[in-house]
């Protein structure tokens, strides 16, 4: 009886979502019925219909009936006990792909590749006209010995040699045998030979002893290649497999994702960066099922993060990545902040504290000001209290004359300090007379807590990491203790919108010599990618932690799809009809209310935009209730709300003049010109986090004049 398996064709760009219900109705049928029947009662079977495509380049290729409009496409080695199931198509699609397709075991990486071999003799002499005259071509540097040495075949690197650039190597990728592709995206993305056999070749299995048999050899590549087929053990992973959307994030990482994630151990911290959509949210969650199975009994993990709505869909992939319920009950997700509140709820024998409301925090700077007469304003005291103060842990007047301003752009001389000293400790003091935190001072005070009473958990894993500030890693290094495995630390520099700037090493977090990058973009679109990428305009960000530059090299995408439209309107109300006809044609054209958003910069915007689109009959909610992944209704917040989170359909409005970058969230240059440029970067990054949250259309609008980040990008 055959075992079943599936390829990661099957479920490719939402393929299989995409199909009829009737018809995954059907296929789950028939795969119910593979494993029942011997290899002659499959082909006698009428219903099944079990047959090669005539013609076919393979012959361990077949195709099935799913109903009289639709096949199924399997990979069945004659004489084999698997069954790989690549591609649910119309009729005589099925047919056509199934006849061109060819497959074998590749005999260095020993994973089973599958690839279009017609088209890829097709194109390659195209190619190899269109790149005659070139004066470069993208592989010249790698030798025909080391392309061999990494699994090419003569075929492929045929093709290999007539590639100019990586826009070309794009368009071979869908026809090459998998691995063989994967090895050229390496090189191109600058990874050195000895880079890609140790990522992509030396980890995977050792060659099964040569006995001759061909069945043998393709049934040990099939089980050599979990990055792109999965094998079902039994029934009840097969419905899982089949039922549960959005799937292929659970069971095929990219080799670089899967060698970040399940690493047996690191000897301290690891840090994983790239840029949005590369997969570092699904890295952490399958690094937490990696240590669940090296758990000791009573050890604890904690997944944390920056905001609610993140920790909502961490907790929800969690559950979908561990099958375990008890291993789930080890983990604890929350946002750091949460954290900080149940280390003092406990501390404070089980009442909750109070918090001041971080709206209210500007006008206690203000009176301090004015009661002092100071020659600061609200805004800077407030800044150099979280930068400077609560950023170095400082409590007394003489650390803090002799702490260090880097970064602060506007002197204080030592003859000052005792001055904005004074104005910081009526600041504290006034909250503990009135019993109240700040969420930083309360991450600090839970820091020290855990300091006096010893960790709480035995791994950290933290996402969104760009926005946490020291008073926040403090936490979590007294949250564990240190030791291998200690914090595993996802972020991109690019998203950082709050302003955060570390140095883990002098928070005791050491990662030098343990990071690695993610590159490929899941998510979106290349061409959303692009326009998106645009909005940085080149601006070097500063790196995650201890300085240093962090770039977007390399990063792209390989799915295709609609440029993003930007448009512009007289006025909000002209402008918020302009949405709601986008969303409507959105909804037209059949895709699910809870997969739009719609974000802007203000509340007040937000509450007008879901008005409107009740008003038009089209569900929303906003995404501030924490709506569930079962609640109806496109997703309306703002565009800090919409950090971590992905959405089918995206339209970021109301990016005006006026409000993007927004004077109030600007520290004016003559009072610090630092943090002038640090807050330019966040409002320009503010955008670029809410444009890249959309997985296949963008619409960015205005009204009135468009934001200059628009004009400068060369799109409004
Ligand atoms: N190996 C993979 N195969 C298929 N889909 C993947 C894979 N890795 C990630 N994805 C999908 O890509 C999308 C982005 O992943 P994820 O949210 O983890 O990225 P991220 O780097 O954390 O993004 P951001 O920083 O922008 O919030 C998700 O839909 C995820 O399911």
């Amino acid at each position: 009886m055959p075992r079943l398996a599936f390829a990661k064709s099957f479920f490719k760009g939402g393929d299989y979502d995409a199909l009829p219900k009737h018809i995954r109705k059907r296929v789950r049928e028939a795969m119910d019925k593979f494993p029942q029947l011997t290899p002659a009662q499959l082909k006698a079977d009428k219903g099944l219909n079990f047959k090669p495509p005539q013609q076919a380049r393979n012959p361990h290729v077949r195709t099935f009936r799913v109903d009289d409009n639709f096949r199924g496409v399997v990979y069945a080695p004659e004489g084999g006990g698997t069954l790989v199931l690549l591609k649910v198509l119309p009729h005589d699609d099925a047919y056509d792909w199934a006849r061109k397709l060819d497959a074998a075991a590749n005999p260095v990486t020993r994973g089973l590749e599958i690839w279009d071999a017609d088209a890829l003799e097709r194109v390659t002499p195209a190619m190899e006209r269109q790149a005659a005259g070139a004066a470069e071509r993208l592989f010249d540097d790698v030798s025909d010995g080391d392309l061999r040495t990494l699994g090419l075949d003569e075929k492929s690197l045929r093709a290999a040699r007539s590639i100019v650039d990586e826009a070309q190597l794009e368009v071979f990728v869908p026809y090459l045998p998998e691995d063989q592709a994967e090895v050229l995206q390496f090189l191109a993305q600058g990874f050195s030979v000895e880079e890609v056999w140790r990522d992509l070749v030396a980890h995977r299995a050792a060659a099964p002893a040569d006995t001759g048999d061909e069945t043998a050899a393709i049934e040990a590549a099939i089980r050599n290649t979990p990055t792109r087929i999965a094998l079902v053990s039994g029934a009840e992973e097969l419905a899982d497999i089949l039922e549960r959307p959005f799937a292929e994030w659970r069971i095929f990482l990219h080799p670089s994702q899967r060698r970040v994630a399940y690493k047996p151990s690191y000897p301290g911290s690891y840090q994983v960066t790239g840029g949005p959509g590369t997969g570092k949210s699904v890295v952490a969650m399958h690094r937490v099922k990696h240590l669940l199975t090296h758990l000791r009994p009573g050890e604890r993990i904690l997944l944390t993060t920056f905001t609610n709505a993140l920790v909502s869909a961490l907790r929800a992939g969690l559950a979908e990545l561990v099958e375990d319920p008890e291993q789930l009950e080890w983990v604890d997700v929350t946002t750091v902040n949460m954290q900080a509140n149940r280390v003092l709820t406990e501390s404070a024998g089980g009442s909750a504290p109070q918090y001041l409301r971080d709206a209210d925090v500007p006008a206690r700077w203000q009176a301090i000001a004015e009661r002092l007469e100071l020659p600061w304003n609200a805004q800077f005291l407030d800044q150099e209290y979280r930068h400077v103060v609560l950023a170095q842990r400082i409590d007394d007047l003489e650390s803090y004359i002799a702490a260090s301003r880097h970064g602060r752009g506007t002197p204080v001389p030592p003859s000052q300090r005792p001055l904005l000293w004074q104005a910081i400790s009526e600041f504290t003091a006034e909250l503990d007379a009135e019993g109240v935190h700040t969420h930083l001072r309360a991450c600090d005070t839970a820091a020290r807590i855990l300091e006096e009473q010893g960790p709480r958990f035995r791994h950290i894993v933290v996402d969104e990491a760009q926005d946490l500030h020291p008073a926040q890693w403090r936490l979590l290094r007294a949250a564990a203790p240190v030791k291998p495995d200690d914090l595993f630390i996802a972020g991109d520099p690019h998203q950082r919108i709050y302003d955060a700037k570390v140095s883990l090493k002098s928070l005791g977090i050491n990662v030098v010599g343990r990071t690695a990058r993610l590159k490929r973009n899941y998510r979106s679109t290349q061409e959303i990618l692009v326009w998106s990428r645009a909005l940085l305009d080149s601006r070097p960000v500063e790196g995650l932690a201890d300085g240093g530059v962090d770039e977007l090299t390399g990063f792209r995408s390989s799915l295709q799809g609609e440029v993003p439209a930007a448009a512009g309107a007289a006025d909000q109300d002209e402008e918020i009809t302009m949405v709601v006809r986008r969303v409507r044609a959105w909804v037209d054209a059949g895709i699910d209310t809870a997969d739009i958003a719609v974000a802007v910069r203000f509340n007040s915007a937000a509450k007008k935009v879901k008005e409107a689109l009740e008003a038009d009959g089209i569900a929303a909610v906003r995404l501030s209730s924490d709506p569930g992944a079962d609640t109806a209704g496109v997703r309306v917040g703002s565009w800090y709300a919409l950090k971590g989170l992905e959405f089918r359909c995206v339209a970021v409005a109301g990016v005006c003049e006026w409000a993007l970058p927004f004077a109030k969230a600007v520290t004016p240059k003559e009072v610090d010109s630092i943090q002038h440029a640090t807050d330019m970067m966040s409002e320009r990054c503010l955008l670029f986090v809410a444009c890249t949250r959309a997985r296949d259309s963008l619409h960015v609008s205005w009204y009135g004049e468009p934001s200059e980040f628009l004009t400068e990008a060369g799109v409004a």
